[in-house]
């Protein structure tokens, strides 16, 4: 079996490992398209990719190539893991060398600017592909971690439960437990709206507030995401699992995430462009929340926080307005899901 991921990032060469680990003494063969020739040269050589993933060994099953054209040939499962905002030109280069019965599966947790397409539609637009033939992967999911093989659960999300299933059994290394689910809708916005909030807590954390205040907006901000899965059509069942609940905690919580690590500096008084030249890696929640501000206003669901964090994102808003502005809302019922 051969299986292509697209992006040589921090989650894409993760993701490899986690291939190469569930079918290690098997004839699997992962190829990793990457943009940069000295990281492919590395995980060629030297089987790391140390830009990423410092001192982290990749099985021997991986290999990697700048020539989208060889990654994808007879791939009957591709892998994306570039930043979001990318990849629907991306898409435009590699349709051509798809194969049309490939099962393409996205890892990016972003929405596209502009069109507020998730991934897996961006992916059904540019592939011209059927729903049983697209999944999502998301969940409390930090590259790193995954990459020094410390247990984790995942979802694989996909609107036909075979290839749900399929998807998982192909990435199931004893350290990485994907559960399955149909919900793409909800496992997608679970991803998305979590950096925003992360970004949020980040922002608490670099004003020194205390646990009260990041665990409001942690619970507030699963509010505002269910809302906008619910209006969706998403499940509320998917927001309380591991893309919901789970990659919220554990983005909110770690040290390792680039979302809470940038509203962290915004916090410390950093400007959003200071922020981007510390960032090597990317952080989603900072381009996509425009486009998930404006899904919410379309659909005329209120997402407090998300605005107020694309307000201050976008030079509207100082950091020190922020809290009274979210504290200064009309009071409501907790279980007013249009609160
Ligand atoms: N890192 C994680 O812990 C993690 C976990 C789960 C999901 N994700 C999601 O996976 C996606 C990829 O994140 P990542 O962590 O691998 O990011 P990254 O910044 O570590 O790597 C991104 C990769 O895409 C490449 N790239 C950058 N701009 C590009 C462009 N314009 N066209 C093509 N390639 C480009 C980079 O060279 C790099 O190889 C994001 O949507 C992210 O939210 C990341
Ligand atoms: O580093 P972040 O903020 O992009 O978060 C990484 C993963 O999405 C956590 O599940």
């Amino acid at each position: 079996m051969k299986i292509a991921v697209l992006g040589a990032g921090s989650w894409g060469t993760t993701f490899a490992k986690v291939l190469g680990d569930a079918a290690t003494g098997t004839d699997r063969a992962i190829m990793v398209w990457g943009r940069r020739a000295e990281v492919v040269q590395e995980i060629n050589s030297s089987h790391r990719n140390s830009r990423y993933l410092a001192d982290v060994a990749l099985p021997e099953s991986i290999t990697a190539s700048t020539d989208v054209t060889e990654v994808l040939h007879g791939a009957e499962l591709v892998v994306l893991a570039v930043p979001a905002q990318s990849l629907r030109a991306q898409l435009h280069t590699w349709a051509p060398h798809v194969a049309p019965a490939a099962v393409v599966v996205s890892l990016m947790k972003g929405l596209e600017v502009g069109t507020d397409a998730r991934m897996s539609q961006v992916i059904a637009e540019e592939l011209t592909l059927p729903a049983e033939q697209i999944g999502v992967i998301s969940g409390p999911n930090l590259a790193l971690e995954i990459a020094r093989q410390e247990p984790t659960a995942s979802v694989v999300a996909c609107a036909h439960a075979q290839t749900a299933a399929w998807i998982a059994a192909v990435c199931t290394p004893p350290y990485f437990r994907p559960y399955t689910n149909t919900d793409v809708v909800g496992v997608e916005i679970g991803g998305i709206v979590k950096n925003i909030i992360a970004l949020a807590v980040g922002i608490c954390d670099g004003k020194r507030m205390g646990d009260n205040t990041k665990a409001s907006v942690i619970t507030r901000g699963l509010a505002e995401t269910t809302r906008l899965a619910l209006a969706l059509g998403g499940e509320a069942e998917t927001m309380a699992g591991l893309a919901g609940l789970g990659d919220l905690v554990a983005t909110c919580s770690s040290p390792l995430s680039r979302n809470r690590t940038a509203g962290r500096l915004l916090g410390e008084g950093l400007t959003l462009a200071q922020v981007g030249e510390r960032m090597t890696q990317t952080a989603e929640g900072i381009k996509s929340g425009q486009a998930v501000h404006d899904l919410a206003r379309q659909l005329g669901i209120e997402m407090p926080i998300t605005e107020a964090v694309v307000a201050v994102l976008a030079g509207k808003l100082s950091i020190d307005e922020l809290g009274p502005l979210l504290m200064s809302r009309d009071l409501k019922s907790e279980g007013e899901i249009q609160a």
